[in-house]
C-alpha cells in the first residue's frame, strides 16, 4: 500500500487552479483551444492570437524571428527543417504515467494492455494509428510505466469514441494513480537516480508533475505500513504555483515531503543558529548541520519554445530576448543548487527550451565557475530507447537584431545585457581604456557608429561563433520530430569535491543590502542566504579572463532590451519578497521595505509545530489500539497556533522530521507551505463529539497506520464491501454477512475501519499487505457509514470489479465470487433495494 490514492476534500478552486496550471511552462497565458481543434483536423491554416479581445482567432504557427534564431544556430540541419517545423505545428499527442507506488498500479497497466490498447485501437482504426498503436508505452521508460496516446488532449476531450478512455484517464488521474505528463518532461527525474534513502531537492518544482515522479521512485519498494528513509522538498517562489503543487502531490499520500515557497537562488541552507529561540524545542541533537542533498533537480524557469506543440500562442510571442532575460537567473539558481549538493551527489539541469543560451551556456558556465569541482556526467548508454542529441559546442548570441559571435562584438557595440557566459567560451573581453567615451554611449546612439557598421558588414558573411573547449556534448537535446514529443534539455552534473572557494562580494542585484562584506573567502558550500553572491576565484578560471569578475555581477542586473517582460522573473519585484511577522529584523539588511527572508515566521503561512498533547495523542492510541512498533512520538504535527485547538494532526516521516528540527533552529530559514500526511481530524459532528476519541483517521493516513491498528477493525466480505461504497450507510442488521453486522455494531462508537477480506480467498486468515483494500467508516448508533468522498468510492468500485473480472477468469477461482457478484449486481434480490433511501 503505497502512496497514490489521493482522497480527501479537493475544493473546487484547487480543481480550477490544477486545471488551468498544468503546463509544464512559467507564466503563459491559456492555449487557444481553437488552434488546436484547427490542427486537430488536419486544417494547418495560419493563425492569429488576438490578446483576449473579441472571439478567438487561430494562432499563426510561423514566425519569422524564430526561424531565422534556429536556422542560424543549426539547431538541426538544414534537411530536417520541414519536418521539425512540421511536428512543432502539430498538438502534442498526450501522455501520462501509471504511479508505480499505487497499489492498483499493476490493475492499471493490465488494464491498459489487455483492454484500452485493443479497444482503442478498434474504435478509431485508420492508418497511422493502426501502424504504430494508438495507446502505447513509452519504449525508454522502465516497466511500460509511461504511456503515449496518439491522440492530443483536444481530441481526447472532444471525441466521442475515446470517451471511455478518456474518463478513465480523468478518474485515475485525479485519485492519483496515473499522472497526466508530456513524456519529455518525464526524462530529467529518470536521469536523477534516485534511490529511496535520498534527500532530494527538487529546486522549482510546480507544477509538480515531476515532484510526484520523484516521490514514486522514493516511494519503490516501500512494505505496508512504512516509509521510505529518504525525503523530497519541493520548492517553488510563485504562491500560486505552489498550491498547484500542493495539489498535484496531495495526490501521492506521503509524509516524506516538504513543500517550500522559496526564491530557488537563495535557497537556505539551515545551518543552526544558536541563538535561535525556538532551538530549546528540540529536544535531540539535529541529525545533521547543514541541509544538504544527494540530489537536486534544477527544472529552472525557461522561455518554453520546447512546449510550442501545446501551447501554440507562444509562435506569436517568441524572440530571442526571452532566453537572454533568463540566463542569469538560471545561472543563480543553478549554483545554488550546487552548492546545496553533497559531494557525490548528482544534480540534473533542464529546460523545455531550445535556446543554447538558456542550456549549454548556463551548464559552461556552471562548469567554468565550479571550477572541476563539478562535472558532466556521460549517461549515452542511460535509456538507450530515448533520442536524444548531443548538446551543441558552439552557438551564437542575438541581441537587438545583431548577431553576436563572441564577447568582443559586445564590446564594439557597447550593449548592456549580453553577459560574457552567454557565449561558448564564457571569456569577457575589456574594452580598451580610450573607448571609454563610448562606454558611456546607448545602443541607440552608436547605431550608425563604425563599430556598428562593421559589425553589419561582417553579419552578410555570418557570424563565426565560438566553439566551447568543454564537453558539453555530454548534454542531450530532445527534439520534437524525433519521436512525436515536445522538446528538452537535459545535462547530468555531478559534484567530485567541495565547491573552489570563491570571493565573496555583496549581491548588487537591485543594491538589496547596504551593508558592506569585506573581501573574504568562503566556500560556496556555505550559506549565504543573505543574497551575497559569490564569484569564484579558482585556477581554472583566473587564467582565462573569465567571466566571474565584479563587471559581471553588475551585469546580471541589467535586463537586455528584448526581454519579455512577463518571463522574467524579477519582475515579481517587491510581490514576492517575503516579509517577517515577528523575530528580528536586522535594519542593517533592509533597504527600502525590502526584507530578508531568513527567519522568523513567515507571513500568511500556518506556523510548523511539534503536536506534543500527551492527552490527546493516548486517546488517539488507546481508542485504535496503535502499537508500539509505530513510530508516533515526535512524528506528528500540527499547522496551529493554538495547540488547544488543534484540527488536523499531521504524521511525518523521520526524514522530515530531522529536516523540520534543524529548520528550528536554524530560525526557520524554510518557508513552509505544506508538510506532512494528514492522519487524524477532530470529529466536529454532533455524534462525532461525543464518541470516545476526537479523532477520526483521515483517508490519506490510512494506507501508512492501518498495519498498526488493531481495535475498531472490522473485515467485510467483498458483497457488504460493496454495498458500502454503493450506499454510503448500511444499518447493521441489514448487512449480508450478519456476523459482520454484528461485529460492525460491538465496535466503540467513533471511526473505525473496514477492511476487504481477500478476494480470492473469503476464509484465508487477513494480513495487510499491499493489496489490502481498506476504508475509513463511522460506527455510528444504528449503522456503519462511509468516510471516503464520492470519488474514492467510485473509483474503488471500479477497480473491485476489473479485480473481480481477472478472478473470475482464472479457473482456480470459480463459484465463491460468481455469486457474490451476482449479489452484487442485483442487489435488490439481496434484500437492500431500499437502503440507498433509508440511509
Ligand atoms: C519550468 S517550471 C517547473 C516545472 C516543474 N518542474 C514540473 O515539472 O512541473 C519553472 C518554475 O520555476 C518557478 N520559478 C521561477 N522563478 C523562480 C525562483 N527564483 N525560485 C524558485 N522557483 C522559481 C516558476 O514559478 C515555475 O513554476
Amino acid at each position: 500500500m503505497g502512496g497514490g490514492r489521493g482522497r480527501g476534500n479537493r475544493s473546487r478552486t484547487q480543481r480550477k487552479h490544477f486545471r488551468d496550471g498544468r503546463e509544464n511552462v512559467w507564466k503563459r497565458s491559456k492555449p487557444d483551444p481553437s488552434a488546436e481543434a484547427a490542427n486537430v483536423d488536419g486544417n494547418n491554416e495560419k493563425t492569429n492570437g488576438n490578446n483576449g479581445r473579441g472571439p478567438w482567432q487561430p494562432f499563426a504557427t510561423e514566425n519569422p524571428a524564430f526561424d531565422e534564431y534556429y536556422k542560424q544556430q543549426g539547431i538541426v540541419s538544414p534537411q530536417e527543417w520541414d519536418s521539425f517545423i512540421h511536428f512543432l505545428r502539430t498538438p502534442l499527442p498526450a501522455a501520462f504515467r501509471i504511479n508505480s507506488s499505487s497499489q492498483f498500479c499493476e490493475d492499471i497497466k493490465s488494464q491498459l494492455e489487455n483492454d484500452f490498447m485493443k479497444s482503442v485501437q478498434a474504435e478509431v482504426a485508420d492508418g497511422d494509428s493502426q501502424e504504430e498503436g494508438a495507446i502505447r508505452p513509452l519504449p525508454w521508460y522502465p516497466d511500460n510505466l509511461a504511456w503515449h496516446s496518439n491522440f492530443s488532449r483536444m481530441q481526447l476531450r472532444k471525441n466521442q469514441t475515446l470517451e471511455r478512455f478518456h474518463e478513465f484517464l480523468k478518474l485515475e488521474n485525479e485519485i492519483g494513480n496515473i499522472t497526466r505528463q508530456e513524456a519529455v518532461s518525464m526524462v530529467p527525474p529518470l536521469f536523477l537516480d534516485v534511490r529511496p534513502e535520498h534527500f532530494v531537492l527538487d529546486m522549482c518544482a510546480a507544477p509538480g508533475s515531476k515532484t510526484f515522479q520523484l516521490l514514486e521512485i522514493i516511494y519503490k519498494s516501500t512494505k505496508p505500513g512504512s516509509l521510505p528513509d529518504g525525503m523530497v522538498i519541493a520548492n517553488d517562489l510563485d504562491v500560486q504555483r505552489c498550491n498547484l503543487l500542493i495539489h498535484q502531490t496531495k495526490r501521492m499520500c506521503t509524509a516524506n515531503l516538504i513543500v517550500t515557497n522559496n526564491e530557488a537562488q537563495h535557497f537556505p541552507g539551515c545551518r543552526p543558529n544558536k541563538n535561535c529561540s525556538k532551538a530549546s524545542e528540540i529536544e535531540f541533537e539535529p541529525q545533521f548541520s547543514q541541509l544538504l542533498f544527494d540530489r537536486v533537480l534544477c527544472d529552472v524557469p525557461c522561455s518554453g519554445d520546447g512546449t510550442l506543440r501545446k501551447a501554440p500562442d507562444m509562435w506569436r510571442k517568441w524572440n530571442s530576448g526571452m532566453g537572454n532575460g533568463l540566463h542569469s537567473l538560471q545561472i543563480q539558481i543553478a549554483m545554488r543548487g550546487i552548492s546545496l549538493l553533497k559531494v557525490g551527489g548528482r544534480m540534473v539541469y533542464s529546460t523545455c527550451s531550445m535556446n543554447p543560451v538558456e542550456n549549454e551556456a548556463v551548464v559552461g558556465e556552471i562548469l567554468r565557475r565550479c571550477g572541476g569541482s563539478v562535472e558532466l556526467v556521460d549517461v549515452s548508454n542511460d535509456f538507450p530507447q530515448l533520442i536524444r542529441r548531443p548538446g551543441l559546442r558552439k552557438w551564437k548570441v542575438r541581441d537587438k537584431n545583431l548577431w553576436l559571435g563572441s564577447h568582443k562584438d559586445v564590446c564594439k557595440l557597447q550593449t548592456s545585457g549580453v553577459l560574457p557566459s552567454m557565449f561558448p567560451s564564457g571569456i569577457r573581453h575589456v574594452a580598451p581604456a580610450d573607448d571609454d567615451q563610448q562606454h558611456e554611449d546607448s545602443m541607440n546612439s552608436v547605431e550608425g557608429s563604425e563599430a556598428v557598421k562593421d559589425l553589419l558588414t561582417s553579419q552578410e558573411d555570418g557570424v563565426t561563433p565560438e566553439v566551447s573547449d568543454l564537453p558539453l556534448e555530454l548534454c542531450m537535446r530532445i527534439m520534437p520530430h524525433d519521436q512525436n514529443s515536445g522538446a528538452f534539455f537535459i545535462a547530468v552534473l555531478q559534484k567530485l569535491s567541495p565547491l573552489p572557494a570563491m570571493e565573496i562580494k555583496p549581491a548588487r542585484k537591485k543594491n538589496l543590502f547596504s551593508k558592506k562584506l569585506g573581501q573574504e573567502s568562503k566556500s560556496p558550500d556555505q550559506d549565504f542566504e543573505d543574497g551575497t553572491e559569490l564569484e569564484l576565484e579558482s585556477e581554472d578560471a583566473a587564467g582565462k579572463e573569465h567571466p566571474i569578475s565584479s563587471s559581471e555581477a553588475n551585469a546580471t542586473i541589467n535586463e537586455p532590451a528584448e526581454t519579455s517582460l512577463e518571463l522574467d522573473p524579477s519582475n515579481t519585484g517587491d510581490e514576492m519578497v517575503l516579509e517577517k511577522v515577528d523575530g528580528d529584523t536586522d535594519p542593517g539588511k533592509t533597504i527600502g521595505k525590502r526584507k530578508l527572508q531568513v527567519q522568523g515566521n513567515w507571513k500568511g503561512v500556518d506556523p510548523v509545530n511539534f503536536f506534543k498533547d500527551e492527552a490527546i495523542i493516548n486517546s488517539i492510541k488507546t481508542f485504535y489500539g496503535i502499537d508500539e512498533s509505530f513510530p508516533f512520538s515526535g512524528h506528528l504535527i500540527s499547522r496551529n497556533n493554538d495547540n488547544n485547538h488543534v484540527k488536523r494532526i499531521y504524521y511525518i516521516s523521520k526524514s522530515v522530521k530531522e529536516v523540520l528540527e534543524l529548520n528550528l533552529l536554524a530560525g526557520q530559514q524554510l518557508k513552509i507551505a505544506s508538510v506532512g500526511l494528514k492522519m487524524f481530524e477532530r470529529q466536529s459532528s454532533r455524534e462525532g463529539t461525543s464518541a470516545p476519541c476526537a479523532f477520526r483517521i483521515s483517508s490519506e493516513g490510512l494506507p501508512v497506520i492501518l498495519p498498526h491498528i488493531t481495535k475498531q477493525i472490522v473485515y467485510a466480505s467483498l458483497v457488504d464491501f460493496k454495498h458500502l461504497l454503493q450506499y454510503k450507510t448500511i444499518k447493521f442488521a441489514d448487512f449480508v454477512d450478519t456476523e459482520f453486522g454484528e461485529k460492525a455494531s460491538k465496535l466503540m462508537m467513533g471511526c473505525c475501519v473496514v477492511v476487504l477480506r481477500d478476494i480470492k480467498s473469503s476464509s484465508a486468515p487477513i494480513q495487510v499487505d499491499a493489496s489490502t483494500i481498506a476504508i475509513g467508516c463511522w460506527r455510528g448508533r444504528s449503522s456503519l457509514s462511509v468516510m471516503v468522498t464520492a470519488i474514492d468510492c467510485q473509483e474503488l468500485l471500479e477497480r473491485l470489479s476489473v479485480r473481480m473480472n481477472s478472478v473470475k477468469d482464472s479457473p482456480a477461482q470459480e463459484c465463491d465470487n460468481d455469486q457474490l457478484m451476482d449479489t452484487v449486481d442485483k442487489p435488490e434480490e439481496a434484500g437492500i433495494g431500499q437502503l440507498a433511501t433509508e440511509s
